[in-house]
């Protein structure tokens, strides 16, 4: 007769399911999972915190949490509790804000259509660090960072603390998860590999073209996702073009030159911040403000992408030396600060069009980009 399947009992020292201890990497991921959800959160001695973008249904409170930017755009920086620059802000309302009218706080590229608001008081926040980690998880979540304070009703919190951010970055769980030959236009002699990490559903690839030689370093372009430039062709922006002559100028090193390319495609929208919030931040172009600005105003950081990814990938792929396509010096020092040696780096500048004039020339003038 089979032994019958039974329960493991706490006498087996085997600890139940329930009563493991989450690590951070797993109140983390929670973290990101219950913002894009809308269930509130609480991070360490913080009180519950609602994401005004995600959050439904007949939910009030008195108070917001917001990035300083918005505070700035919102005259509340000139009020003592929220004077002290990049430091996030809390407020009170005179009446208790229902979630529609919290969205509209939150969200400035919709300004002009909400444009009575207010007034506000600063508080002063004695939950600095777990503000900071909140507003820093809605970025990774892809929404709005702006937040109810202590909604009603509560509704069931999911808890992390401020430090459990941390192991969402921990690149240790970054593999290579499948490759398969992959003819492209420019040439077919390419692979794609497919990576996966056990935090993060985005799936970054690289693209190797030609064959790997041991004693000529690869021409490699680093490319962050960008949907409109990339697939639709979108003309506000440089993307489409640059990787379109990468993908070339390594299929001709490939060809002509006994060289070969790597193409890692960074599933990073919008410089980190995301597609919804990028289209927020075109809504704020087209309003006058430029590419820097916008994302400021939105109160998210202008450059949020993390490119020590891009480097493990690069390890992964047994690639310590690169030849590397383009004009963002920040992508240089990144990739050598983690061990890479970049031997030298190639100008990756394409024709400007009358839409994305401006955007080019704020590259340039703002982000230190080596444009002419
Ligand atoms: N937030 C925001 N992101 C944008 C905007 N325009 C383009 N992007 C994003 O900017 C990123 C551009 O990435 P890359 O071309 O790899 O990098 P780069 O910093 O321009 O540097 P190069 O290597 O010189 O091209 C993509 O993630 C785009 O989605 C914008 O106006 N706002
Ligand atoms: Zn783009």
């Amino acid at each position: 007769m089979g032994e019958a399947e039974r329960p493991y009992s706490a006498d087996d020292g085997v600890l139940a399911l329930s009563e493991a201890p989450p690590s951070p990497a797993r109140r983390a991921a929670q973290g990101v999972d219950a913002l894009r959800h809308g269930w509130p959160i609480r991070i360490g001695r913080a009180p519950p915190l609602l994401a005004a973008e995600t959050a439904s249904g007949d939910v009030r409170a008195d108070r917001m949490l917001i990035s300083h930017a918005r505070g700035v755009t919102l005259k509340l920086a000139n009020q003592s509790a929220a004077a002290v620059p990049e430091a996030p802000v809390a407020m009170r309302a005179a009446e208790p804000l229902l979630l529609a009218q919290a969205l509209a706080i939150a969200d400035p590229s919709a300004d002009l259509a909400n444009p009575l608001k207010g007034p506000f008081k600063a508080l002063s926040i004695d939950w600095a660090e777990e503000a900071q980690a909140a507003l820093e998880l809605a970025r990774i979540a892809g929404i709005l960072p702006a937040f109810l304070i202590e909604p009603e009703p509560e509704g069931e919190a999911v808890s992390l603390s401020a430090s459990d951010l941390a192991a969402w970055h921990n690149l240790d769980t970054l593999r290579i998860a499948a490759r398969a030959h992959l003819p492209i236009a420019a040439t077919d002699n390419a692979e794609i590999i497919a990576f996966r990490s056990a935090h993060d559903l985005r799936e970054h690839v690289a693209l190797v073209i030609g064959e790997r030689n041991a004693n000529r370093p690869p021409l490699v372009r680093v490319h962050s996702e960008c949907l409109t430039g990339d697939i639709l062709g979108s003309l506000k922006c440089d993307c489409g073009p640059q990787l379109d002559a990468a993908l070339h100028a390594m299929a001709s090193e490939a060809g002509a030159q006994n060289g070969w390319g790597i193409l890692l495609y960074l599933r990073q929208e919008g410089r980190g911040i995301g597609l919804i919030n990028k289209m927020r931040a075109y809504r704020l172009q087209d309003q006058g403000f430029d590419t820097v600005d916008a994302n400021n105003r939105l109160g998210l950081p202008d450059e949020s992408r993390d490119f020590p990814v891009a480097a493990r990938m690069l390890d992964l792929l047994g690639v310590s030396s690169v030849r590397l396509l383009t004009n963002n010096l920040a992508k240089v020092v990144a990739l050598e600060e983690c061990g890479i040696r970049v031997i030298e780096r190639i100008a990756h500048q394409l024709p400007a069009n009358p839409h994305n004039e401006r955007y080019l020339a704020t590259k340039r003038d703002r982000a230190g980009h080596l444009l002419t």
